[in-house]
């Protein structure tokens, strides 16, 4: 088995990409093998690797782990990015379930049909703007560090990093009235493993294209 972890999923964003961030940021490298066709998914569930019939899917130190949370807790803890005390991993996962809020209306808008889909990015908007941004911006204005939780790196800024990025592509001026935000965004950036992950040609997956999944979805019958 290899050493290194291995990501099976589709060659998309979808639930894999904040592992992918995740991986990255905590400089390990992954191998993936990407779902290409309804019998690849196939095969993994006869071979028993799916617990639930889903994906994402990774395995990891002998491990065979579905679920993404659990596989995020996973490397979290593994690379010591889960906050050094009990209140500190409180706050993170706090805060994680803040971000996963936000992504996953932002994860419903591909699926999303098209006559309803204005006044869905519409609402991402507004709860970005009015909801989600203010209360990170507040959190850093709070305690005046360069993380979000106990002034070092953990796993939800990595997270809030992600969907700093995915609320830039809907709208790039969301981020504007956040000056503790954009300046967040630009010193996790500049870490070696992020910078490494944000530049061309990595692991890191552009914006689902819509005809693809259009076609995926028909063919997975999901
Ligand atoms: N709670 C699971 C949900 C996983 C999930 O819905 N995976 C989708 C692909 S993104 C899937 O495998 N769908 C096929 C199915 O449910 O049959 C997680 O967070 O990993």
């Amino acid at each position: 088995m290899s050493s290194k972890p291995v990501l099976h999923y589709f060659n998309a964003r979808g639930r894999m990409e904040c592992i992918r961030w995740l991986l990255a940021a905590a400089g390990v490298e992954f191998e993936e093998k990407f779902i290409e066709s309804p019998e690849d998914l196939e095969k993994l569930r006869k071979d028993g690797k799916l617990m639930f019939e889903q994906v994402p899917m990774v395995e990891i130190d002998g491990m065979t782990l579905v679920q993404t949370r659990a596989i995020l807790n996973y490397i979290a803890t593994k690379y010591d990015l889960s906050g050094k005390d009990m209140k500190e991993r409180a706050l993170i996962d706090m805060y994680a379930e803040g971000v996963a809020d936000l992504s996953e209306m932002m994860g419903q808008l591909i699926v999303t049909p098209p006559d309803q889909k204005e006044a869905k990015i519409s609402l991402i908007k507004d709860r970005a703007k009015n909801r989600y941004l203010p209360a990170f911006e507040k959190v850093l204005k709070s305690h005046g560090q360069d993380y979000l939780v106990g002034n070092r790196l953990s796993r939800v800024d990595i997270h809030l990093l992600e969907l700093l990025l995915y609320v830039e592509e809907i709208d790039s001026s969301l981020l504007a009235p956040f000056p503790l935000l954009q300046a967040l965004k630009s010193r996790l950036s500049s870490l070696p493993n992020v910078k490494k992950f944000l530049q061309p040609g990595s692991q890191r997956k552009p914006p689902t294209d819509e005809k693809a999944l259009e076609e995926a979805r028909k063919a997975f019958k999901f």
